[in-house]
């Protein structure tokens, strides 16, 4: 049903929808937005942030239908939001100072007052995190008995995330927002000391618990007065619920769900929605939830302000490609940080610390291998960071917000199409232009098949990778960084990438034994003299038959050395990373099924019940 609205903001709304009519759908290289405001604007707005000037920037009167109206009519200012509770309101105009809300933001907020659970789907760098705090304190707010209140001893509010992190930074914006109600914020994730975590859930205020699956079911199990505390809860919120299913917590969030009061809000948000997440919202929102889509159906799921592009190059020109992209960004971006993600653990270890041989930039390196103290002083720098770089797993692939992040780059193919959207989405972010590229191999290329509606296209510096190979500057340096590496590292990473790539098999679309070629290929680039040697049993193991693998020794640079080791564990992807394990076989299947769901679905709004069937629908 159409909205009353104020003539002015309809008059409004008209032309920013016009604005986004006429704006093409192809994304301009980042130096000629400033010359195109009308398309600056449809970038902003489709990045999910609401500008005003933007707005009425545009001149060209169309006809535009009700529908769009409706949708371009929502508020854009936090001050629109009427109900909204003075201290929550002073906390977002005095320590947030934020006036105008993201779209996500105004789809939620235009709900207000409102304790009915939501799904809600918004892109990466969206500000989705305010987008549920804000409602679950309304909630606690309207619903909460003011003595329990005044007292402080009951939790009101839970949010789960995927990763510590992540937990860190939402329980972060949680302290500013719930600053001005005084409300207390404790994040409890592992790897810090339980034992205090306990004492602070005594001696403070409990208001709001931020944390992660593990450590909160280890809490609700052994620990009585938590439990009690719990009680208080009236709202749960899952971030990224996506991920959290992903890592294999279906069990953990169902235990939490659990242990909460069966009366209470309950929302999800991800910015991207599997089978899995849809099978799990049944069970646990009300039937009556409201679905909010943020992302139009004929969009990407990517931030269209991102630049993203591919390049398929083997691993020999990989290197040197890969330091010429970051050379040349960072000659245009000097203070632009640029993310790498490698997809385990030793590749990331053996990456830096080659880069580490290799620029002056300020570089750092994130991955589960560090202590938790390490991560957090890591993510910390970064954060403050200006101009540098960061390779790292997938442990900051989602919702963990860098500001000032300008490119992202991809080495290898990601654990899922999901994982990619997420990663490209730590560019890009609150409107902001970035640019993402992903380098894979000829391997690897059978990926792609799967991101066929996502905008890449070839990336413009890999064209000139004959040039860059006789950049003797260049493969001098690079030589001279290999020769530095612990032959131990180079090793590990070897039987890493084994790991990893055979759990890939149904997304690649070579021969299996491609990949035990292309792993002795990528150590060879990285530094090794030869391959490691790999035993018949450790090779069985990993499902190479002995076809195979006389077919790849016979093919091999230089035998195998003896006295290798073999030391697979079964790979070394980081917990936060999606679909390993069990799952791994259905990547490609799940995908194009949440694809046909992304595509069935209208953008905006719904009540439930209109879509229940096709959101559950059996496919
Ligand atoms: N209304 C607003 N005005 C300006 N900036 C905002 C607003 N809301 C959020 N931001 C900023 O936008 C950035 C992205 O916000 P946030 O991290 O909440 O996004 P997200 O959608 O949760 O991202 P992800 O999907 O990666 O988790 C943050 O730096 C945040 O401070």
């Amino acid at each position: 049903m159409l909205r009353m609205l104020r003539p002015a903001m309809r008059l409004a709304s008209v032309q920013a929808a016009a604005a986004a009519r006429i704006a093409p759908r192809t994304v301009p290289a980042a130096s000629s937005l400033k010359a195109l405001p009308a398309f600056t604007s449809y970038l902003q707005r489709s990045a999910g942030f609401h500008s005003h000037s933007s707005a009425f920037q545009a001149v060209n009167q169309e006809v535009v239908s009700e529908e769009e109206i409706v949708e371009d009519t929502l508020p854009t200012r936090f001050d629109e939001i009427a109900s909204l509770h003075l201290n929550t309101a002073k906390a977002i105009k005095n320590v947030f100072k934020y006036e105008t809300m993201s779209k996500v933001q105004s789809e939620v907020l235009s709900l207000l007052p409102t304790d009915s659970d939501m799904f809600v789907k918004a892109k990466t760098g969206t500000g989705k995190t305010l987008a549920f705090l804000i409602p679950a304190l309304e909630t606690v707010m309207a619903k909460t008995d003011p003595k329990v209140l005044r007292n402080g001893d009951m939790a009101t509010v839970m949010i789960v995330s995927p990763t510590r992190e992540l937990a860190q930074q939402i329980a972060e914006e949680a302290r500013k927002l719930a600053s001005t109600h005084r409300f207390n914020v404790h994040c409890l994730v592992g790897g810090e000391s339980k034992g205090q975590q306990i004492r602070q859930l005594n001696n403070k205020r409990v208001d709001i618990i931020v944390g992660t699956p593990g450590r909160l079911n280890d809490m609700i199990e052994s620990v009585g007065e938590f439990r009690r505390q719990l009680e208080g809860v009236k709202t749960l919120i899952l971030d990224e619920a996506d991920q959290l299913l992903d890592m294999g917590f279906k069990d953990s969030i169902e235990s939490i769900v659990d242990s909460l009061p069966k009366d209470r809000q309950t929302l999800f948000f991800s910015a991207t929605v599997s089978k899995q997440i849809k099978s799990i919202a049944r069970t646990s929102l009300k039937p009556d939830f409201t679905f909010i889509d943020t992302v139009d159906p004929n969009e990407a799921n990517t931030n269209l302000q991102v630049n993203q592009s591919y390049c398929i190059t083997p691993y020999e020109q990989q290197l040197p490609l890969l330091a010429r992209i970051i050379e040349e960004h960072k000659a245009q971006n000097p203070n632009g940080k640029v993310m790498v993600f490698l997809p385990t653990t030793r590749g990331t270890q053996l990456y830096a610390s080659l880069f580490e041989e290799l620029t002056s930039y300020r570089l750092f390196s994130l991955h589960s291998k560090k202590s938790q103290e390490q991560r957090t002083r890591t993510s910390d720098r970064f954060r403050k960071s200006r101009g540098s770089i960061m390779f790292t797993s997938d442990v900051s692939a989602r919702g963990v917000d860098y500001p000032d992040v300008s490119l992202v780059i991809q080495v290898g193919i990601p654990s899922s199409k999901e994982q990619y959207i997420h990663r490209v989405g730590r560019t890009g972010r609150a409107g902001k232009t970035g640019e993402g590229v992903l380098m894979i191999t000829p391997m690897e290329k059978g990926f792609l098949n799967v991101m066929n509606d996502l905008p890449l296209t070839q990336n413009e510096t890999a064209k000139n990778i004959d040039e860059i190979m006789q950049d003797e500057h260049l493969t001098s340096r690079l030589e001279a960084a290999k020769q530095a590496q612990d032959p131990e590292m180079i090793r590990d990473a070897f039987t890493a990438y084994l790991g990893y790539y055979t759990g890939r098999t149904d997304v690649l679309t070579c021969p299996k034994n491609d990949i035990l070629e292309s792993a002795k290929e990528y150590i060879v680039n990285l530094g090794a003299d030869e391959p490691p040697h790999l035993s018949d049993m450790f090779l069985t193991k990993l499902g190479f038959n002995s076809r195979s693998r006389s077919s790849s020794s016979s093919r091999s640079r230089g035998g195998f050395s003896s006295g290798g080791r073999d030391n697979y564990k079964g790979g070394d992807r980081d917990r936060s990373s999606s679909r390993y394990g069990g799952q791994r076989g259905g990547y490609a299947r799940s995908n194009s099924r949440s694809n046909s769901f992304d595509r069935n679905d209208r953008t905006g709004r719904r009540d439930s019940r209109d879509f229940t069937d096709k959101f559950f629908s059996k496919d």
